[in-house]
């Protein structure tokens, strides 16, 4: 599959949402969830969303990701608009750009871990594609999974792995793609304390190292601290986009 014209593979991105407004419909009541809400993420900047449960964070992010459509408002990547591109081009700018990483992981529990963590490329290049670069592909994935420090685990299937060790694989395989921009929801919310900050440590790491654009959503104050900047999100608005992360009182 060719690289979407919008944006190169790497190239560091800057993302936007402009006065999205989001409803769901709840039988015959539409529920408004986000209500003019204007986010900017920096290049290689590690941000966290935070708020209460229901209060759209989720729903935020899948605007920003091209997991759903906003019902009115833009979103923006690198000076283009991307959220009302045709939706071939949003499929290949999410595939290419945005990394996912959920709560609960979804990993395929069929699949071993080095497998799982091969499965984006497997939907990027045809089968035929796919089998040729098989082996430069696995190399990619070891490499990966290296760096999320699970290369003792390839072989084993998700059963087989500890919760922490399960959300470093779907890290690894979010990165597999060489995405621009990490979009991690609850990343750590189905951890204990300590194998969370394993897991926000990993994020600095690949943040720090790699100049990854993070994007984080969590409920819990104390993990959203850790970002380098926090957007807090309530009832459907942006209440500050200005709050120091560190030193938060
Ligand atoms: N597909 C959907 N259909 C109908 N309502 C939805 C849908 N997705 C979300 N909602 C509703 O929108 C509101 C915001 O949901 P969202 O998941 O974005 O909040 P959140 O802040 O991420 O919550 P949590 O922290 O509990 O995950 C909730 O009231 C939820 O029930």
């Amino acid at each position: 599959m060719s690289q979407p014209s919008v944006i190169s593979m790497n190239e560091p991105v800057h993302l936007r949402a402009k006065a999205l407004d989001k409803s769901y419909r709840k039988g015959e009541h539409k529920v408004p969830v986000l209500r003019g809400v204007d986010v900017k993420v920096n290049r290689g900047e590690f941000l966290s969303i935070v708020g209460q449960s229901g209060s759209g964070k989720s729903t935020l992010m899948h605007l920003l990701g091209l997991l759903d459509v906003p019902d009115v408002g833009e979103v923006w990547l690198e000076g283009t608009r991307i959220d009302n591109l045709p939706e071939r081009t949003r499929d290949e700018l999410r595939n290419n750009v945005f990394g996912f990483v959920f709560q609960f992981y979804h990993l395929l529990p069929e699949l071993s871990l080095l497998e799982n963590i091969l499965s984006p490329l497997m939907i990027r290049y045809s089968i035929w594609e796919y089998l040729r670069r098989k082996s430069e592909l696995k190399e990619q994935a070891v490499e990966i999974a290296k760096q999320v420090g699970l290369d003792h685990r390839l072989r084993h299937r998700p059963s087989e792995l500890s919760g922490g060790e399960m959300q470093r694989a779907a890290i690894a395989r979010a990165l597999i793609a060489r995405p621009n921009v990490l979009l991690a929801d609850e990343p750590t919310g189905n951890l204990d304390s300590r194998t969370g900050g394993d897991i926000m440590e990993l994020l600095h790491k690949l943040n720090e190292e790699q100049q990854l654009t993070i994007l984080m959503v969590t409920h819990d104050d104390n993990i959203a601290r850790q970002a380098e900047r926090i957007v807090r999100l309530s009832e459907g608005r942006i209440q500050s986009l200005n709050e120091a992360a560190q030193g938060v009182a």
